[in-house]
């Protein structure tokens, strides 16, 4: 029997005002414990298919299962705290607060919520990501590799089902970008976290289980355990197409 995605879209279309259709009837579940690539040109609908999926946006039509709850049927109360306690977030422009050590960074959704954050429990966090030195350091005293990092920490400390990471190494080199994805590969690897990375580069997808192709607000197509060779070809064939 396969086993229930963490995260599961069903028939999901989102409109846009000026007749935009962003989402086209998009059915696709990400399994527990895998790491998938979004790919597609540009405006092929990336962006919102994550931020449909995290709650951060609703879809015009269909579902969005996470964590095997429909987003639809919650309050906005309730969305906020699945949100909160079961769905991590990393952009590409990090997002640290600059006046926050990095402890303090992480520690940060355990305060929103209400909670007494655990030091020993930041401390393990930031040592998953490597980080363990950098504690008491602000986001202008770390290089941009770090600061992805603690960002990653901070997402991943209220123990989500799923992390989502739009662009993650977008404004990182190509080193660092490394490291990051590494440490992303390894999550999946080590703790079986679920990971659904939005990126346009195929050297980074080629990290993921699986990358899954959109082209105006469809799945075109997927790959499984791909090259970035292969990912960078099927996307040249895509935007050709397009
Ligand atoms: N808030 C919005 N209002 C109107 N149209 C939008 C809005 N957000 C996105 N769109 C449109 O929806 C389509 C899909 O956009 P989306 O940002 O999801 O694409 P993307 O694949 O992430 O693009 P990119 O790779 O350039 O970031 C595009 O045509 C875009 O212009």
């Amino acid at each position: 029997m396969t086993p229930t995605p963490v995260v599961d879209l069903i028939s999901v279309t989102k409109h846009y005002v000026h007749g935009v259709t962003a989402l086209d009837d998009v059915s696709i579940g990400f399994g527990a414990g895998t790491f998938t690539a979004v790919m597609g040109p540009s405006g092929s609908g990336k962006s919102t298919m994550l931020q449909c999926a995290a709650g951060l946006d609703r879809p015009s039509s269909g579902q969005v299962l996470v964590d095997g709850r429909d987003l639809a049927t919650l309050s906005d109360r309730k969305l906020t705290l699945l949100r909160r306690d079961r769905i991590g977030f990393v952009f590409q422009s990090f997002n640290l607060l600059p006046s926050l050590t990095a402890a303090h960074n992480v520690a940060l959704p355990l305060r929103l919520a209400g909670r007494r954050p655990d030091p020993q429990a930041v401390r393990r966090g930031l040592a998953a990501v490597g980080l363990a030195e950098r504690m008491n350091h602000r986001p202008a005293e770390m290089s941009g590799g770090q600061q992805q990092r603690v960002a990653i920490a901070r997402a991943l400390v209220t123990r989500p089902a799923v992390l989502f990471a739009d662009e993650p190494t977008g404004a990182l080199d190509a080193n660092t970008s490394r490291d990051v994805l590494r440490l992303m590969r390894d999550l999946v690897d080590r703790q079986a976290q679920t990971i659904i990375m939005v990126t346009h580069d195929p050297v980074a997808a080629a990290y993921a289980d699986r990358v899954v192709f959109l082209a105006d607000g469809r799945v075109y197509g997927e790959l499984h355990d791909p090259s970035a060779e292969l990912v960078a070809t099927r996307m040249l064939q895509l935007e050709a197409s397009c």
